[in-house]
């Protein structure tokens, strides 16, 4: 089963390689500005899937939220300590 540092490597090294047809990739290119209202996006479904959903459709939210999260990271040039140091 992946893990979060598992997702994370994976996204950095799409961003580095770019490879065709990856979602990531087109996510970074879109920018800040693109990936902070998907963020905000799914930190509502998040929300609504854990007030009146499943635990199953809540889990899917919440791992949609941590992928675009990570791309967030990236984006900025953010690595997993510059945010482990505040856990
Ligand atoms: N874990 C994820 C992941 N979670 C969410 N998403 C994206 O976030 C979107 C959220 O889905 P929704 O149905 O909520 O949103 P939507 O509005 O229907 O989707 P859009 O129309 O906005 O794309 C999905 O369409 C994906 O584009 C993800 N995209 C990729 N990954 C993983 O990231 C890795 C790299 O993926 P690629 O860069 O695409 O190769 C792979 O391991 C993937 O499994």
């Amino acid at each position: 089963m992946k893990t979060f540092d598992d997702l994370f490597a994976e996204l950095a090294h799409k961003a580095e390689t770019r490879p065709a047809g990856s979602g990531t990739v087109a996510e970074l290119d879109a920018g800040i500005h693109a990936i902070g209202k998907k963020i905000v996006e799914e930190a509502a479904e998040v929300w609504m899937a854990a007030e009146h959903e499943s635990d199953e459709a809540a889990a899917e939210e919440i791992s949609q939220l941590l992928y675009h999260l990570q791309v967030m990271m990236i984006a900025r040039g953010l690595r997993l300590e510059d945010v482990y140091r505040y856990l």
